[in-house]
């Protein structure tokens, strides 16, 4: 008797494999074409969370880094930021208007649960064709819509890839009908609910599409719950995403990369300390031509 033939391989530990599909710049790079990443911030008093997300984006790769806010939240992060470009959106500005040309979006980290974020959220669902990352009170407002509201039915009948990164908290808010001690299951059918990739965060971070494909991720040190983290992991995964990454390797990258820099920061961890290891985890998977030029041996 034959045996029977094995079920196919859908769900896999998420190892150092995703990074052949790393982007690298060469010869030809600049800032325009590796990779224009837009996050949109919240009001002028809540925009730390776009900013980690911003510079997560832009250690990770991506070549022009752009934050968005209205007027005041702009000349807040003005006076932060040196290396990300700041948009002040006017009051006659779309966000859209202010997405042209840009490759990749992240919304929701302190964004806001305003009928005007609502309508943000539902204007880029709908007309911005780039992929884009959902988090924080983005998914608040996809959940207080339910899927047969407003957000819920922009998500599924968009085309253009999106990633929801919900913690245990946004998760059961999406999919209350989830059993949490099934998570790997719950997670399944809420990508599927949705149509669209998830990226289910905690000890164990799952990464779920609709057609089935799982990644898994269990090794981050607990110290990794800190404020900010999350809006990093967003960060992170928008970057790859603006560099040409396919969301399920964005996602299964940003969980790798965020979960070894998390290793090495260990005791004492906080949201900026991942991207200060960046650099050295992209070094390490950098080929050979690219990576950091070694002191001579008689440096100081
Ligand atoms: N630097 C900044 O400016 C930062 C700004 N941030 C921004 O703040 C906004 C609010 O963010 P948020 O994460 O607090 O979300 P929210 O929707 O209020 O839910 C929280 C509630 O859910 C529950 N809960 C259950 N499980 C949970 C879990 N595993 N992890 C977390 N919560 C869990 C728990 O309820 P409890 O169990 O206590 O009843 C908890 O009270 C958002 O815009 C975010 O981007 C942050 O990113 C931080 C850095
Ligand atoms: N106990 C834990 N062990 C490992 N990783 C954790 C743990 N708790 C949280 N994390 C990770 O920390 C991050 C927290 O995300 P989130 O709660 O959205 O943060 P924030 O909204 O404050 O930025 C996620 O990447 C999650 O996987």
């Amino acid at each position: 008797m034959r045996p029977p033939k094995q079920a196919p391989k859908t769900s896999q530990h998420i190892g150092i494999e995703w990074a052949t599909h790393m982007v690298w710049p060469d010869d030809a790079s600049h800032k325009h074409n590796r990779g224009r990443l837009a996050v949109v911030s919240g009001g002028p008093l809540q925009t730390g969370a776009a900013r980690l997300c911003a510079a997560a984006g832009q250690r990770i790769g991506a070549g022009w880094v752009s934050l968005i806010g209205e007027p005041a939240a702009a000349l807040m992060m003005a006076h932060h930021e040196t290396e990300r470009l700041i948009l002040a959106r006017m009051p006659d500005h779309t966000l859209l208007d202010l997405l042209y040309g840009f490759d990749a979006l992240v919304i929701g980290p302190g964004l806001g649960l305003s009928p005007q974020c609502h309508k943000d959220v539902v204007s880029v669902l709908t007309g911005f064709d780039r992929p884009i990352v959902l988090d924080g009170d983005a998914l608040a407002l996809v959940a207080q819509d339910g899927v047969s509201g407003e957000l819920g039915q922009a998500l599924c009948a968009r085309q253009a890839p999106v990633i929801l990164t919900p913690h245990q908290g946004e998760f059961e808010r999406l999919f209350p009908q989830a059993n949490p001690s099934v998570k790997l299951a719950a997670t399944l059918e809420c990508a599927k609910l949705y149509r669209t990739l998830l990226v289910n965060k905690g000890h164990q971070t799952i990464v779920a599409t609709p057609q089935g494909r799982i990644g898994l991720s269990q090794s981050t040190t607990p110290f990794c719950a800190s404020a900010g983290t999350g809006d990093v992991l967003a960060g992170m995964i928008g970057g790859l995403l603006a560099q040409g990454l396919e969301p399920f390797d964005a996602a299964c990258g940003g969980v790798w990369l965020h979960s070894q820099a998390a290793n090495r920061a260990g005791p004492g961890l906080i949201a900026s300390d991942l991207i200060a290891h960046l650099p050295d985890l992209l070094n390490e998977l950098a080929p050979s031509p690219l990576k950091r030029a070694n002191p001579p041996a008689d440096h100081p």
